[in-house]
């Protein structure tokens, strides 16, 4: 079994588009990885990749406190590719000029090829081809020993390579990694294949078999938990593991009083009889209801749901002999989080925290998905067999309903809520909007407005309806749902649901806003 696989480094100067340099690589089925910029040479080297692409940034490389490399990672006979500021800080760093364009380049570009013999291999054939661009900076003067190797109307060196066959260098101004580089991901498949060249043997079905392997070796004859929501990270965390050790795997639901209609009774249809794992059911609706009684603010709200998580667990778990492991659906973008060279950024909302819990067990972290972004867990997911109700569901908060009825957390104002976001949920469906949107969802408002029923006055509540786009949950826009969906979401909701007289929506994006309105 192939357990080693080629791989490229992405060293992060703090581009918004980093994530999307490795994304564009794994695509092409070869394994990349993102490290802040600020690591040593010696630990870049421990990880032996086949390339190093240098991301771009905000910094100019002549200011006091830009952002660099050791100067030595060019002459390891490591190919590199620099991107925009990678660019600039090669240029900078090898003995060339970058300095302050006159005119900032943003947008659209045409580029044409002055050479395809390695890096554009089959691109721009037509003539030219699109790229974009995003800089205010400009390569003034080559260094030393480069050529350019593509131009634009604005830049007579767009994109240029050391003549060096032992140590090879290639550099773009624009970015191959955007959408609107429409031939972008060939160039970086020239880049992995052709100049590092690397074997697209990174597949979500190798990945199976190297994580099984690995979950395997580390468990031995122990047991293990996995704290189970149902959703896409924790059910393919668990659906793996399972593979791997099939009954020492015990997995706990909790059902915290939160959750929404029938969430429960179906993912333990599924798990129990479909997956056929060992799943246990906690009902503690009243321990957490119980603590959330009269608690208004937020942080407080999730601060109470992670404690008592926690407490489940670790009671749960002292009734299972010789569990030594916590399985977690720990994401990529989670890691990548808190190793951006510009350091773990301020508190929004503490997310409800299972991390909170190992330390405390002293029970040893399995997080088989830590490798992986979202859309990946999916294919994963797929890969392992899963349904589509699982491998497709939207995301869903640990806090559940909890941080969508606003102010104070009562059965009655739940059951408003869960009346009005199975109504969202199934409209959302029935117009084929499920998979396209992120999130859709119901919120109920603590204020109360004017409406007229029948002829009647009434003052009732206002429900809320978010919904938005997104691609890891970071930044999203609301969704442009149409009118009509919107119509009847509305009518239904105040129809059917007793004690709602008034539905509006949220057309905020994250940021300023965040998904989740607590
Ligand atoms: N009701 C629950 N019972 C047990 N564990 C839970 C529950 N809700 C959340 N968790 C734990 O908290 C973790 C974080 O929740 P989170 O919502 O981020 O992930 P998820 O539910 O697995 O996937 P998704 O993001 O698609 O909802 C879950 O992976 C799971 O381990
Ligand atoms: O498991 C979770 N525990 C939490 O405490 C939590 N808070 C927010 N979310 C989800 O995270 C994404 C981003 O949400 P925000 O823009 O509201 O921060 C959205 O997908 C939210 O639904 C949570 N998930
Ligand atoms: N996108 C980038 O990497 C920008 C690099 C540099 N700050 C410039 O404006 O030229
Ligand atoms: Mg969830």
């Amino acid at each position: 079994m192939e357990l080693w696989h080629d791989r490229i480094l992405v060293l992060d100067f703090g581009s918004q588009y980093t994530q999307l340099i490795a994304r564009r690589i794994r695509e092409a089925q070869v394994y990349s990885q993102i490290l802040p910029c600020t690591v040593p040479l010696a630990t870049i080297l421990a990880y032996r990749p086949q390339g190093i692409v240098l991301s771009g940034g905000p910094s100019s490389v002549y200011e006091k406190k830009a952002p660099s490399v050791p100067k030595d990672l060019f002459d390891q006979g490591i190919p590199i590719l620099g991107i925009c500021y990678g660019m600039q800080l090669v240029t900078h760093l090898s003995g060339g000029d970058v300095v302050k364009a006159p005119h900032r380049e943003y947008g659209r570009a045409e580029l044409v090829i002055d050479d395809r013999s390695d890096l554009f291999k089959g691109v721009g054939e037509g003539g030219s081809t699109v790229v974009w661009m995003s800089h205010g900076d400009r390569i003034e003067r080559m260094p030393p020993g480069f050529r350019s190797i593509a131009h634009t109307g604005n830049s007579p060196v767009a994109a240029m390579k050391r003549d060096d066959h032992k140590r090879r260098l290639y550099c773009l101004q624009f970015h191959p990694e955007v959408a609107h580089t429409p031939e972008g991901s060939t160039i970086l498949r020239n880049f992995v294949y052709e100049i590092c060249g690397c074997k697209p043997t990174w597949t979500m079905q190798s990945y199976v078999d190297t994580a099984v392997k690995q979950i395997r070796d580390q468990v031995g004859k122990d047991r293990v938990i996995c704290a189970l929501s149902g959703g896409v990270d924790s059910s393919v965390a668990a659906a793996l593991t399972h593979r791997a050790i099939g009954d020492q795997l015990t997995c706990l639901f909790v059902d915290n009083g939160v959750l929404r209609v029938g969430e429960r009774d179906q993912v333990q249809k599924t798990f129990a009889s479909q997956l056929h794992l060992n799943l246990r059911i906690l009902d503690r609706t009243n321990q957490f209801l119980d603590r959330l009684k009269n608690v208004i603010d937020p942080e407080r709200k999730r601060k109470i749901i992670g404690r008592q998580f926690i407490a489940h667990f670790e009671e749960e778990s002292k009734k299972l002999k010789g569990v030594k492991y916590l399985v977690q659906g720990t994401l990529y973008p989670d890691v990548i989080e808190s190793v951006s060279f510009r350091g773990p950024s301020a508190t929004i909302k503490t997310h409800h925290n299972v991390g909170g819990l190992p330390a405390r067990m002293r029970l040893k972290l399995i997080e088989p998905l830590r490798e992986l972004f979202k859309d990946e867990v999916r294919v994963l997911g797929k890969e392992l067999g899963l349904p589509d109700e699982i491998v497709w569901r939207q995301p869903f908060p640990g806090p559940g309903l909890a941080i969508r009825v606003l102010g104070s957390v009562t059965k009655e104002r739940l059951a408003i809520l869960r009346a009005a976001e199975t109504i969202v949920e199934q409209e959302i469906r029935a117009a084929g909007l499920y998979r396209d949107i992120w999130q859709a969802f119901a919120v109920l408002l603590p204020i109360r407005t004017v409406g007229v029923m029948g002829d009647q006055r009434t003052y009732e509540n206002v429900i809320a309806i978010r919904a938005v786009t997104s691609l890891d949950g970071m930044t999203a826009d609301w969704a442009k749902i149409p009118n009509d969906v919107l119509g009847r979401m509305s009518n239904r909701i105040i129809n059917e649901v007793k004690g709602v007289n008034r539905v509006v929506y949220d057309i905020s994006s994250k940021p300023p806003s965040t998904i989740e309105w607590e």
